[in-house]
């Protein structure tokens, strides 16, 4: 059982996955995509060595880790172009439009931006998804992935929790899954009052929200000493 608001949650190990959104050196680093359209990213750093632990202790319960990875082919195919409303709304995209100098790096795979932060490297076991858009459902093999291993509970960490994390978190809840956020393993894209909407969100309609120290406190007694 994991203490959450607005109820604890029972969580089967085996049949939930931790979810890292995107905890890529654009969203979490300085000089990353994030910083450099100008959002601050002071808080994100804070997160990574919660998220560290929190996947070890996953791991050790028995929990499937899933990291997700934001971004588009180096010729910028997948982002979609004018038809598309990501050419227009994506920020990276912008941020490239009025810098040119940045064209081809910013969240392209092969590129520093698009690479995982070095402290958060998936190890053996882990199961590396890739998405073009904010919702990791979306295009994506997550939900095959899911049900091939009867998983029905998610837990969301990474960045940012009121774009990506939020996004999977709904497609998640119509597709009939559980999600879980650990708020202090997340950060928002913007002022601190969409961190806080964003969760008031996932409380009251969507899911579930919880802390590392609980997630650390149900699930770490399993694993080995
Ligand atoms: N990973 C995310 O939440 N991304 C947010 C914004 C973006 O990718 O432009």
């Amino acid at each position: 059982m994991l203490p959450a608001r607005p109820e604890p949650i029972p969580l089967d190990p085996a049949r939930t996955a931790v979810i890292v959104i995107d905890m890529q050196n654009a969203y979490a680093s300085k000089g990353g995509y994030l910083d450099l359209a100008g959002f601050d990213i002071a808080g994100a750093a804070g997160v990574i060595d919660k998220i560290s632990d929190v996947l070890d202790v996953a791991r050790d319960a028995g929990m499937t880790v899933i990291y997700f990875q934001n971004g588009w082919d180096d010729q910028y195919v997948e982002a979609g172009g004018e038809g598309s409303p990501n050419w227009w709304k994506s920020n990276a995209l912008k941020t490239m439009r009025a810098r040119p100098e940045l064209q081809g790096k910013l969240l392209a795979r092969g590129q520093w931006d698009y690479e995982l932060v070095d402290a958060l490297k998936p190890k053996a076991g882990d199961i590396q998804l890739h998405k073009t858009r904010y919702s990791g459902f979306f295009n994506s093999q997550l939900d095959s992935v899911l049900r091939s291993r009867n998983i029905r509970n998610l837990v969301f960490v990474g960045i940012a929790t009121n774009v990506c994390v939020e996004s999977t978190l709904r497609d998640g809840f119509f597709l009939e899954y559980f999600g879980t956020v650990l708020e202090d393993a997340t950060h928002q894209a913007g002022p601190d009052f969409v961190q806080k909407a964003a969760l008031y969100n996932i409380e009251t309609f969507f899911g579930w929200v919880s802390t590392v120290a609980d997630f650390k406190g149900a699930f770490g007694q399993l694993a080995p000493k």
